[in-house]
Formats: structure tokens, C-alpha cells, sequence
């Protein structure tokens, strides 16, 4: 009887495995509306002042939405196709729209226009483990562990790993807003990463460490690219991008400008926008620039 081949993976023509795409967004347009960027005067214009009183009194909590109606266009006609495997930095300058593309990717965001299409599930860390305040480490950890898809069983054969990771040592047992920014970003992180997601969400969370934890979350990364997932890291550290991503996508006014090797896009960054030396006296800040 034939034996069936065996079912190989499709190559392109130099002979290396065709790449599967993992993401895919098309035209991504995000516009945010903000109401109320002018109070109640739009709407009563009269000079008499009585009068201005009794409408804003009469409206209420309603006058913001009288008000003046702003738009801004976070992202603009941004296309790209990101494949597994592929760890994917995206730079910019403040405001240019990186965050807004992030949450778009995980769904959190409708598009104004275009589409996003996912081939699995996206975890952006932050944000996909909620994690409650009032609730000690620990309730947070069972809580973001099963929100992520484990069962209870695997969260606690995972903890001791999750508190070691995050380097919060016994504050696991105190309520997290007892916690430093940076200790609640770290346990995130650790959460988040527990189990491997398909499409990993990181927005700047590798900038509140210490080299320590750098260390770990960025082999973190690269074991999750490993396993096949996609990443995605916001970072306005350019060494980062550089270290830990294979691709970066550069964002500047809402568009995307630049889409290749993190090497390549970095450089013509940097080259654009030189960053300034630090002086002593910076402090480390969570949005602390380097080279
Ligand atoms: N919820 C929102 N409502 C209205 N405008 C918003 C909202 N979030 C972001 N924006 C605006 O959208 C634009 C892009 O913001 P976004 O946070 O995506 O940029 P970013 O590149 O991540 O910035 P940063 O580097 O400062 O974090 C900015 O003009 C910002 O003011």
C-alpha cells in the first residue's frame, strides 16, 4: 500500500519556511472622540449671564456632551502583516499613536476603518490581567492566572514561579495598592507571561526593572518568540527594540513610516531624532529615553 508523504511545511523559493502570518491589519484608522473640550458657553452664547446659570443648571452632567466635539486621529492608514515568530518593536516619539495601535491589535479598540485580523489569542499585558487593587498579590495572581486560561491547579503549581519572576518577594501576600508602580508592573508582567499566549501585548512594561528583571523578562520574550508566539513591545528605549525585537514598526503622527529589520528602523530613527545625552541628575523616570 502507498504511504502518504509526509505533509511538509511550505518554503519560499531560497528554500526557508514560508512565513505564517499571525496578524494582519489592513488601512487601521482610529479616531477618538473627545466631548466636552468646551463647556456649556457653545451652547448658551447669550450675554446674559442669569440665563447661561439656568441652562447649565438644567443640563447637568449632559452640558460636556453640548459641548465642543473633538477629534483626534490616533492612527492613520497603518497596514502591515506580522508573522509567529517575529518579535516586533514599535518606536515613536510621544503621542504618535504606538499605544492606540497596541490596543487596537488586542482588540480593545474598534477600528474607525480598516480591520485587524488575529490567527490567535492576544494577551496585552496590562490590561488582560486586570489586576484588582484591594486583592492581595496573591488573589491576583489566581484571579489573572484563570483569566488567562489556566485552571486553578496549573495557577498554583505556577505561583511560586510568578512571585520568584516578579521579585516581589512577601509583598504577594499585601493588597497591590500598598505596591510601587514598578513592583505592580513586574507582577503583571510575571502574570501575563504564566502562560505562553499566541500574540504577547507588551507597552513599556520592561522599562520599570531593574537590570535584573530586564534580564529576565527580555528571555522571557525570546522563549515566547520561540515557542512560536508573535510579540509585539511598545518602548521608547531604542537599545531595547534593538536587544529584543527582530522587526520594528516606526510611528510617527499616527502613520506608520517604517516596517523592517529593528536594526535598520532604530538607526533611521535615531538618525531623525537623535537622542540627547542624560544628564546625572535625570531620574530614571518609567519613560527615561536611552540609547
Ligand atoms: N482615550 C483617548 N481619548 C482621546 N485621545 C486619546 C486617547 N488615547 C490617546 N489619545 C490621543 O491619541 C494620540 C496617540 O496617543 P497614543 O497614546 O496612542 O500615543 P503613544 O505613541 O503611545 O504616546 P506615548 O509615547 O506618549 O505613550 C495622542 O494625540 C493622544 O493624545
Amino acid at each position: 500500500m502507498a504511504v502518504p508523504p509526509e505533509p511538509t511545511q511550505p518554503t519560499t523559493e531560497d528554500g526557508a519556511p514560508e512565513p505564517k502570518p499571525s496578524v494582519i491589519v489592513s488601512g487601521l484608522d482610529i479616531v477618538y472622540e473627545v466631548y466636552g473640550a468646551k463647556r456649556g458657553r457653545a451652547v448658551a452664547s447669550s450675554d446674559d449671564e442669569n440665563g447661561l446659570r439656568i441652562v447649565e443648571r438644567l443640563l447637568g452632567d449632559r452640558q460636556e456632551k453640548m459641548g465642543h466635539v473633538q477629534k483626534v486621529h490616533a492612527v492613520k492608514d497603518v497596514s502591515f502583516v506580522a508573522n509567529v515568530g517575529e518579535s516586533i518593536g514599535i518606536i515613536g516619539r510621544n503621542g504618535s499613536g504606538k499605544s492606540t495601535l497596541l490596543r487596537a491589535i488586542a482588540g480593545l479598540i474598534p477600528p474607525t476603518s480598516g480591520s485587524v485580523w488575529l490567527s490567535g489569542e492576544p494577551s496585552l499585558l496590562g490590561v488582560n490581567a486586570v489586576l484588582l487593587g484591594d486583592l492581595t498579590g496573591e488573589r491576583n495572581i489566581l484571579i489573572g492566572g484563570q483569566a488567562l486560561g489556566l485552571s486553578p491547579k496549573e495557577v498554583r503549581s505556577r505561583f511560586d514561579d510568578i512571585v520568584e519572576f516578579s521579585g516581589i518577594g512577601d509583598f504577594v501576600y499585601m493588597p497591590m495598592k500598598a505596591y510601587s508602580s514598578g513592583m505592580g508592573a513586574r507582577l503583571r508582567f510575571a502574570i501575563s507571561t504564566a502562560k505562553t499566549p499566541d500574540i504577547l501585548m507588551v507597552d513599556e512594561a520592561l522599562a520599570t526593572g531593574d537590570a535584573d528583571f530586564k534580564a529576565r523578562s527580555s528571555e522571557r520574550i525570546r522563549e515566547i518568540r520561540d515557542e512560536a508566539g508573535t510579540v509585539f513591545l511598545v518602548s521608547h528605549s531604542n537599545s531595547t527594540v534593538r536587544e529584543m525585537c527582530t522587526r520594528a514598526l516606526w510611528m510617527d503622527k499616527g502613520r506608520l513610516i517604517a516596517d523592517g529589520p529593528a536594526e535598520d528602523v532604530v538607526a533611521a530613527y535615531q538618525k531623525t531624532f537623535p537622542q540627547k545625552p542624560k544628564k546625572a541628575t535625570d531620574s530614571p523616570g518609567p519613560r527615561a529615553k536611552d540609547s
